[in-house]
């Protein structure tokens, strides 16, 4: 095994020592860097170590949801000095969670990553500029527990950017921006203002919006692009490049799993109405308390559209949005449902 790594540099804290605390005379503990199929690589104390799940855990498995994931600290059997496997006994509590539902004959949901505490969304100021696209993102920040931050990106290309900027104002209540240039070396200084020690990080968005670029700019000289030869993972699938998770020489760890990049929206009415925060207040001055600002008198989003006080893009994006999470809530199986409630009614008290 190599490189041992320090606990709280892959982002441990004090909640999740205090969970360790049953587990610690017989157990190790790690987190989830890479995942194969069904073999996770995990980082630890004692090193690098391939782990698979047990058998307990698929038996009481409901779905992919209670498997592992990239950014999962895992309860392991006790590691020992040249080990080179282990078993995957538990996952501690995750402090936020990107997933997205797949279709199949119910909804299950997919887990993509967890336990990011920040999650850049980045735009490029070029043509990949699309305000409703933002707003499908910032959505899924909410939803996943994790704290957006916006990256207006390859800022050199824009000539309008205090205009752009004004925009992704409007439609993004609370939430810092910032706008960046690899190329000119420009705003870099903001991302690190948010990297400290243990924290987790992850960039979203469009593929070519400069993703890589900036994460290989946060890794500086230990930039470790990794072309690693893979036979574990699914037949005929030679080379993959496995970005996995990432210390950062300045204390952050980076999460860059393929899926994590372009997540698709997730189907969730009460994260929509917190990125929707002024819709949902137009509509308590209503005429009518369910109304559903189609048709009805006195609508007062409506009449914001009318009066140009909202646009008539996002009303339709907030419409659709709401929409297809109004069909995924009755795709959804009853346990589902009520893991979803609890979880949103944690989210919205942390977030509060
Ligand atoms: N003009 C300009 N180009 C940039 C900037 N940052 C990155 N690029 C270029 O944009 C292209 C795409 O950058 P990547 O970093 O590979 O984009 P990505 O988001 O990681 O894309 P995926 O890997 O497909 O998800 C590259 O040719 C970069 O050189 C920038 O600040 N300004
Ligand atoms: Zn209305």
């Amino acid at each position: 095994m190599t490189n041992k790594y320090n606990l709280y540099d892959l982002g441990w804290n004090e909640r999740l020592e205090k969970e360790f605390e049953q587990y610690r005379n017989f157990y190790s503990v790690g987190r989830i860097a890479v995942e194969y199929k069904n073999l996770y690589k995990v980082y630890s104390e004692q090193g690098n170590i391939l782990a698979s799940v047990s058998g307990k855990m698929i038996n009481s498995a409901s779905g992919r949801q209670d498997y592992p994931a990239v950014g999962d600290w895992v309860i392991l059997d006790k590691i020992k000095e040249n080990d080179d496997r282990t078993i995957i006994h538990e996952i501690l509590s995750r402090k936020s969670k990107f997933s997205r539902k797949i279709a199949g004959r119910t909804f299950e949901e997919q887990i993509i990553a967890t336990n990011v505490d920040i999650a850049f969304l980045c735009m490029s100021l070029n043509n990949n500029f699309n305000l409703r696209r933002l707003e499908r993102y910032i959505t899924m920040a909410w939803d996943s527990g994790s704290k957006p931050v916006i990256l207006l990106t390859k800022a050199d290309l824009c000539d309008d950017i205090e205009e752009k900027l004004k925009q992704v104002r409007e439609i993004s209540f609370g939430i810092d921006v910032h706008f960046i240039s690899c190329i000119h070396k420009l705003g870099i200084t903001h991302i690190n203002e948010y990297i400290n020690k243990g924290i987790t990080l992850a960039f979203l968005g469009s593929s070519g919006v400069g993703k890589s670029t900036i994460i290989n700019e946060l890794l500086g000289e230990n930039r470790q692009v990794t072309k690693e030869v893979s036979n574990i993972g699914e037949k005929g699938k030679h080379t993959t490049t496995n970005r996995e998770l990432m210390l950062l020489p300045n204390g952050g760890v980076v999460i860059d799993t393929p899926g994590m990049r372009e997540l698709h929206v997730l189907d969730v009415s009460d994260s929509i109405e917190t990125a929707f925060e002024d819709i949902e207040e137009l509509s308590l001055q209503c005429k009518f308390s369910d109304c559903t600002h189609t048709t009805e008198p006195k609508c007062a989003v409506i009449n914001a559209i009318n009066n140009g006080i909202l646009s008539k893009e996002r009303y339709e994006s907030y419409m659709k949005l709401k929409k297809e999470a109004e069909y995924t809530e009755r795709k959804l199986n009853r346990k589902a449902a009520m893991e979803y409630k609890n979880y949103v009614k944690k989210l919205s008290k942390s977030l509060r």
